[in-house]
């Protein structure tokens, strides 16, 4: 970075507060989280007391500085890049020079006033009022080292997964997987793909320039019908979607995802925010010819379903994921699309038409 500020009134304190790791003796994590925050808001302090910061500038780093500590708690990887964030979004603001951030990351900054601070999670937030969607599905009578290829959940409406994990090419009927009634095993059964570990050691978070942040993978996936990561969030109602949505401004990203599963003469709407509670897949864009698809998954409850990505093809390193948010494009109410492939309609599919 050639921006850097050179004065040092009680900067070098900062500076190292930010560039040192947290003491690797902290017994607990609660010990890391505490230590975190309070760096962070002495860096806050910081800010306020000698820069010419804005108030909603200064909330933008209290948010992310309480997101990243809360995130610790969660998952160490991702609050790792919160924490690379907010370091980023000061460099930005040419106030400490930090060496210790990947390239990727910095070029990050260009979009980080966009950013909205969330709340990492790992599963849906449901509040069911249904009892229908509190029915357990049974579980099949397999044992603890059986592989379930022909168990009755494998089974019901046809092979889900073959022997590697991926998902049949052929498959267009509705997805069980074993669940938690089944005496089998995470490790030995393939019919809990979703449930095994996602792609998110395998991506990097980055600026990806028109479109805000992006997904990329840092190595090669080669196979069609991997197993990618769910999209998770707060799953709200229909009037409540419309509603978040109606709040949302035409400049701001919108991370309300609308699934229709159509059946006979009936169509299964589920909705979920990651505005506010979401995991990585959140920053997947959209593009005109997409590398990964939403595939429904049952495994516990009958709804909602799991949204999972899968691959279409094989990814390259480097390569950005992305899905397609949908197939309806009005010229009037879609955002521009800046998805650069051969298919593009120039246009973002409008996400809650209905
Ligand atoms: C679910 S978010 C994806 C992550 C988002 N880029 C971010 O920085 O957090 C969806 C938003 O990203 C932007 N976006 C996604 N794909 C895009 C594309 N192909 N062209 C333009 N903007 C896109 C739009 O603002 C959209 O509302």
């Amino acid at each position: 970075m050639s921006n850097i500020d050179h004065d040092d009134d009680g900067l070098a304190a900062y500076r190292h507060a930010l560039t040192t790791q947290a003491p690797e003796n902290s017994s607990s994590k609660q010990d890391k989280r505490t230590e975190l925050r309070s760096r962070f808001l002495n860096v806050l302090e910081y800010l306020q007391k000698n820069k010419n910061i804005s108030p909603i500038e200064l909330d933008f780093h209290r948010e992310s500085s309480l997101t990243a500590t809360h995130c610790l708690s969660i998952d160490s990887n991702f609050s790792q890049i919160l924490v690379q964030d907010l370091q980023t979004y000061i460099i930005y603001h040419s106030i400490v020079m930090i060496t210790t951030i990947e390239q990727q990351t910095i070029t990050a900054a260009a979009t980080l006033s966009d950013k909205t601070p969330f709340v990492y999670i790992d599963s849906c937030l449901i509040q069911s009022t249904n009892e229908e969607d509190d029915e357990q599905y049974e579980g099949c009578s397999c044992s603890i080292e059986d592989t379930c290829l022909n168990c009755s959940c494998a089974t019901r409406f046809g092979l889900n997964y073959d022997p590697t994990h991926c998902l049949n090419p052929n498959k267009s009927t509705p997805i069980f997987e074993c669940n938690s009634e089944c005496k089998c095993s995470l490790e030995t059964c393939h019919n809990r793909v979703s449930q095994q570990e996602d792609q998110s050691n395998n991506v990097t978070i980055l600026s990806a320039s028109n479109k805000g942040y992006g997904v990329i993978v840092n190595k090669q996936i080669p196979r069609s019908g991997t197993y990618i990561g769910e999209y998770v969030g707060e799953v709200v109602s229909e009037n409540e979607a419309h509603r978040r949505i109606a709040l949302t401004k035409t400049f701001e990203h919108n991370y309300l995802l609308l699934y229709n599963e159509h059946h006979l003469q009936t169509i299964t709407k589920t909705f979920i925010d990651a505005r506010y509670y979401g995991n990585w897949t959140r920053f997947i864009n959209h593009s005109c010819d997409p590398n990964l698809h939403i595939v429904p998954i049952r495994v516990d409850r009958p709804t909602p379903p799991r949204l999972a990505f899968f691959t279409r093809r094989e990814i390259q390193p480097n390569e950005e994921l992305s899905y397609s948010y949908g197939t309806i494009v009005d010229e009037k109410l879609s955002k521009p699309c800046f998805c650069s492939s051969s298919e593009c309609t120039g246009f973002m599919p409008y996400q809650l038409a209905d």
